[in-house]
């Protein structure tokens, strides 16, 4: 039974763009089904170790802004967890809906959160740049975080404060010595990890899925500045929020999906 106000992934609004890549057998995201995830105790915990002066700038790329990380070298890394081999943060950024109902790419157990936190990293191992291993099905780490109403966020008004300036697609503004590892809940040892995609074309299906359980929390005046950002840039004569910039949920099509807890 719905409660109101819950809104469920059918009720999602549409999105304009592939459903399903064609071919494609561990497409994300996807609804978690938590009585499904298979407890792996060999899970290791997660190690992020993130060096805040490696933080560069924001972008506006039209669809999300990224908080850009020099990944030159391996200042800001991820290890354990599912992975075998070291991850290099390159950016973070969010997906969201128009109301606080939906926004979410990932569900549990169809329940959607207004939003979720996406920290992409690339095997560093095994290839020597992001647009090299985003080909490749072990090159990309990224880490999901679900954002849920409530508290302001004291780490994340500095990424707020900065928004106004990506207003447009394709703006950018300098923006440092920001440490990712304040948006991470303080449980970070209980996640859901399974193999996917990117979420956004090409859609390649290079991705080790990290989803965190626990949630961070945002304010409402908080998340209502990621509405006033817009998929069109300046000179655009009508101009776009940007809001619902979410895939819907794809097929499982077999995978499962371990968890780090009981
Ligand atoms: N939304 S996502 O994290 O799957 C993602 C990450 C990325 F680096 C590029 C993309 F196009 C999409
Ligand atoms: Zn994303």
């Amino acid at each position: 039974m719905q409660e109101a106000g819950e809104y469920t992934m059918k009720m999602h609004p549409m999105w304009q763009g592939p459903l399903v890549a064609p071919g494609g057998n561990r497409q994300s995201p996807i609804d978690i089904r938590v009585r499904k995830s298979v407890f792996d105790p060999h899970l290791k915990p997660l190690t992020p170790d993130y060096d805040p002066r490696t933080c560069s700038q924001i972008w506006n790329n039209g669809y999300s802004f990224l908080v850009e990380y020099d990944d030159t070298t391996d200042k800001s890394t991820l290890k354990g967890g599912p992975l075998e081999d070291n991850f290099r943060l390159c950016q973070f950024h969010f997906h969201w809906g128009e109301s606080n109902a939906w926004g979410s790419e990932h569900t549990v157990d169809r329940r959607l959160f207004p939003a979720e936190l996406h920290m992409v990293h690339w095997n560093s191992n095994k290839y020597s740049r992001f647009e090299e291993a985003v080909m490749e099905e072990n090159g990309l780490a990224v880490i999901g975080v679900f954002l849920k109403i409530g508290k302001r966020h004291k780490g994340l008004q500095k990424l707020v404060d900065a928004l106004p300036a990506v207003r447009h697609k394709d703006s950018v503004v300098e923006f440092t010595r920001f440490d990712p590892a304040c948006l991470l809940p303080t449980n970070i040892d209980d996640y859901w990890t399974y193999a996917g995609s990117l979420t956004t074309p090409p859609l390649t299906e290079a991705v080790t899925w990290i989803i965190m359980k626990q949630h961070i929390e945002v304010s409402h005046d908080q998340l209502a500045v990621f509405r006033s950002l817009l998929f069109t840039s300046a000179e655009e004569e009508v101009q776009k929020s940007m809001v619902n910039n979410f895939r819907v949920q794809q097929p499982l099509r077999g995978r499962t999906v371990r968890s780090s807890f009981t």
